[in-house]
């Protein structure tokens, strides 16, 4: 692995790998755009691409729809990592497979909801985090895209959750497992609910698999993430975790001093 990347240089210093102009007066959803656009230029006419998924992500499918439209790029195929996305990619005419027909995946390209210095993640805020782990995982390439919002020193460290998806059968039982783990952090563990349609009573979240999700707010920093993957990953209740550790490959970053490419191997 490459040397890691210091999360404060979006704050206190010039980034090292800087190609384009102070992007300071833009807005969050600006600096999305931006950080999806870029990722797009590794895109290749032939190539089966993971089409990710949240307010990043699809600002790259749409810009794949339209180089295709112009005739920049043939002959992609996607694969998409949530029903949302497959909505997206079916309303812009990208083709789409899965993995049992593309097993093997050129490049993938998302969004996170944290990314530390290692370029291990937190993903699947949006639910989505067991499509994207099967797509991404299986990716040859996986360029992440982010503004510089979600750089944090250490996984957890955004004060916002790690997502576990579990299944719905005595959820409050792997919830309250999950809790113990972690309770050296401080960990709150969490059914995550989503409000009813038109003031309806509020229910668990179902995620595209028809699973619920647990979302762990952290204190502290739990340390080895690795021991701490297989230790979420053994109790029975559990589908997967939204820690996607040393998967990505690049990390593509908007900020108030431009586009930073950071790619984990170089
Ligand atoms: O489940 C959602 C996905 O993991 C998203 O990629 C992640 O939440 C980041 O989404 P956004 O770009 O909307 O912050």
């Amino acid at each position: 692995m490459g040397s890691a990347f210091d999360p404060n240089v979006t704050t206190t210093e010039e980034p090292a790998i800087v190609d384009s102009p102070p992007l300071s007066n833009l807005t969050q959803e600006e600096l999305k755009r931006i950080a999806g656009y870029k990722a797009v230029e590794f895109v290749e006419s032939g190539m089966v691409i993971g089409l990710g998924t949240g307010s990043t992500a699809k600002y790259a499918v749409a810009r794949i729809s339209e180089l295709l439209r112009e005739g920049k790029l043939k002959d992609i195929i996607g694969i998409p990592t949530s029903t949302t996305t497959h909505q997206q990619a079916v309303s812009l005419g990208i083709p789409l497979s899965d993995l049992d027909s593309h097993p093997v995946v050129d490049l993938s390209i998302d969004g996170a909801d944290e990314v530390d210095p290692a370029l291990n993640l937190v993903k699947g805020r949006g639910g989505s985090l067991l499509r994207e782990k099967m797509i991404e995982g299986a990716s040859k390439k996986f360029v992440v895209i982010v503004d510089e919002s979600k750089l944090v020193k250490y996984i957890g460290g955004s004060g916002l959750a790690v997502p576990v998806e579990v299944v719905p059968f005595c959820c409050d039982f792997t919830r309250g497992k999950l809790e113990e783990l972690f309770k050296g952090a401080g960990c709150k563990a969490k059914l995550r609910m989503k409000m009813g349609s038109n003031g309806g009573d509020a229910a668990p979240a179902v995620t595209d698999n028809g699973n619920y999700v647990v979302d762990l707010y952290l204190e502290r920093d739990i340390g080895d993430l690795e021991a701490a993957s297989k230790e979420i990953l053994r109790f029975p209740g559990v589908v997967e975790h939204g820690m996607f550790l040393g998967m990505a490959t690049t990390l593509i970053v908007a900020g108030k001093f431009g586009v930073t490419v950071k790619d984990r191997f170089g």
